[in-house]
């Protein structure tokens, strides 16, 4: 392929050269501040696009709505997106839509889980899985649905909560054959599992590093000896941004004004400076300097 990278591309290539941290981002201003720090992708999930609609993950949200965030988040930065494409919001016909729609938004890769439709987030109990059989047919949809063959096709498998390990390995096996890019075990239980299902499965793997959930929160050093060549850390953030929220709303509810939250504030000049509001202010004083009759 000629011309510049597709979002694909510049993802394997990221994560060939290196082990990613990539972080998830509620909103396309965070995106933009994880582009700034110098992140090499970003992550947009699920659980936390549910949350910041004020919804539970539990399958609610819409393909619409992941599409419409998604775009959003690829027109804020240049960085490489993956997407939390849950189901793949129904049956196979399902994820060649989702599919076309998250590449047309511009995404880098997508996951897609074995999870049965209503979901649940991937570290609480009561999932139910569809087979093994049903899921890789998921995959060869969403393989023959791409139109970048370097979109990444990540492949989640929630079989280690639900009927074991062995099983867990067992699916990411046939997920690999039929045609999945990357696999990412979900919820495994010890740093052991994870070493185990690497050394079973082989790489590229994905570890999802969600505080509070099953699995244990391990070095990211210690993952890509193993092979897992992305890291997630797709709440890490909102957590944080949540617990200030919390923090600034309680001040504003018994005090008489917020002077002594300024220093922990990010400023008007820093926000400004994210948005790139000089940039947008030059090319307007341009553009209007360069309108009919005022040349
Ligand atoms: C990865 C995940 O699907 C997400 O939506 O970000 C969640 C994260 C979480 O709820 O901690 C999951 O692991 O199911």
């Amino acid at each position: 392929m000629s011309g510049s990278p597709t979002p694909g591309q510049r993802l394997r290539r990221a994560w060939e050269a290196n082990v990613l941290a990539i972080p998830g981002v509620f909103c396309p201003l965070v995106a933009k501040m994880a582009e700034r720090l110098g992140f090499p992708a970003v992550y947009l999930s699920g659980g936390g696009l549910s949350a910041s609609l004020g919804l539970p993950d539990i399958g609610l949200i819409t393909l619409t709505e992941v599409v419409h965030q998604a775009q959003a988040i690829c027109q804020a930065t240049a960085l490489p997106l993956i997407c939390d494409a849950d189901t793949g919001f129904g049956s196979s016909v399902n994820v060649e839509r989702t599919v076309r729609q998250l590449e047309a938004a511009g995404v880098a890769g997508l996951h897609l889980e074995d999870q049965e439709l209503p979901k649940r987030c991937g570290h609480l109990s009561g999932k139910t899985l569809i087979s093994a059989e049903e899921m890789a047919a998921k995959i060869q949809a969403a393989v023959a649905a791409r139109r970048d063959p370097n979109l990444v096709i990540i492949a989640r498998t929630d079989a280690r909560g639900v009927q074991g390990l062995e099983e867990a390995i067992r699916r990411a096996r046939l997920y690999k054959q039929a045609g999945a890019d990357v696999i990412f075990p979900e919820a495994l239980e010890s740093a052991e599992e994870f070493a185990v299902f690497a050394r079973e499965v082989g790489g590229p793997l994905l570890a999802n590093m969600t505080e509070f959930g099953r699995s244990p929160l391990l070095e990211r050093s210690r993952l890509a000896q193993w092979g897992y060549r992305l890291v997630l850390y797709p709440l890490t953030a909102l957590r944080l941004a949540l617990r200030a929220a919390e923090a600034a709303l309680r001040h504003l509810l018994t005090a008489d004004h917020q002077r002594e939250l300024l220093p922990q504030m990010y400023t008007r000049a820093e926000l400004y400076d994210l948005l790139d509001y000089k940039g947008y202010e030059e090319r307007d004083r341009r553009y209007f300097g360069l309108g009919p009759g005022r040349e």
